[in-house]
């Protein structure tokens, strides 16, 4: 993906990505509500046109590689063929496709066979996930593109779903999904590329991009402490609140600390931890916002 932009109205939904897969990788695309994540899957999948840059699949444009089979999707809530068993559904569309994966495989991959004669209106929002998969795999595609898939699936259903995303990875097929569990991000992917407003701004493994950010957090009671002046402190990246503490991102929990104490001798309740992924991200997709909060 080059230059990739594409923008609704106002809001730039994509903003001049630049983005490489290499064969092979599982690559998570990570970031908040409207961070642009569908709208890449769907400019991978050519449903939509961007308004510049291009997205190169194996060297050519996406609609010839989709239409052979090489690209599979499981797009936010695909439809589904209506008033048909999950059997005739999985047969209709393995009849369409000139070299699919062998049925039991699909099946078995999907973990469909408890429920192959339930009707597509009467599957639960995890069933229809698994079926939409199903469907995604079926022609035995090089690249899988999953938006959201594990959104209605429960613990196990994810546990399941990944080990099977595992087994189809490992076989050498290219895996980019995008998803809001920072946890599944941080287990499954090779690769996290953290998204917000349309723009990269992480990308690396988890460990990379856990130490890309603050390495430490000091935790402080708020009591009078202002955020401009917590962000002015030596090393630190950013400061939010939290109820009434307030937290200090840092990548020298030391200098900062030892500045924090000289600058404001009556700071109390004061704590360090590690962040975590969950911390990283937030650092990163709202460093902007609260930087200006802190203005
Ligand atoms: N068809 C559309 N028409 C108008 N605006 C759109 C359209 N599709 C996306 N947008 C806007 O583009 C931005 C990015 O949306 P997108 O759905 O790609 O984000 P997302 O990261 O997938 O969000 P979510 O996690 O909520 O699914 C949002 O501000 C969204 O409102």
């Amino acid at each position: 993906m080059t230059g990739l932009t594409k923008s609704y109205g106002p809001v730039r939904a994509v903003d001049d990505l630049e983005l490489q897969i290499t064969a092979g990788e599982m690559v998570a695309i990570l970031g908040p509500n409207g961070a642009g994540k569908s709208t890449i899957t769907e400019l991978i999948t050519g449903l939509v046109r961007p308004d510049a840059g291009s997205v190169r699949i194996f060297g050519g444009d996406p609609s010839p590689a989709v239409a052979a089979g090489r690209v599979g999707a499981m797009l936010q809530g695909g439809a589904l063929l209506y008033d048909a068993s999950i059997r005739d559904v999985l047969r209709l569309v393995h009849g369409l496709h000139a070299h699919p994966l062998p049925m039991g495989e699909i099946i078995e991959l999907a973990d469909l066979s408890g429920f192959l004669s339930t009707k597509t209106d009467k599957l639960s929002g995890g069933q229809a996930q698994r079926l939409r998969f199903a469907l995604a795999i079926m022609a035995d595609p090089d690249l899988l593109i999953l938006d959201e898939p594990t959104v209605a699936m429960d613990v196990e259903l994810r546990r399941a779903f990944w080990a099977s995303m595992r087994t189809l990875s490992d076989g050498g097929r290219t895996v980019l999904f995008a998803t809001h569990y920072l946890q599944e991000a941080d287990q499954i992917a090779d690769r996290i590329v953290v998204l917000d407003r349309g723009r990269i701004v992480a990308d690396g493994t988890s460990a990379e991009i856990k130490s890309r950010v603050a390495g430490k957090m000091i935790m402080v009671a708020e009591d009078g402490l202002r955020a401009e002046e917590l962000a002015s402190l030596p090393a630190v990246t950013s400061v939010d609140r939290r109820s009434r503490r307030v937290a200090l991102h840092t990548t020298d929990s030391d200098l900062t600390l030892r500045a924090l104490v000289a600058r404001f001798p009556a700071a109390h309740d004061i704590g360090i931890v590690s962040a975590d992924l969950e911390e990283a991200f937030l650092a990163l997709t709202h460093h902007d916002q609260v930087s200006q909060e802190a203005r």
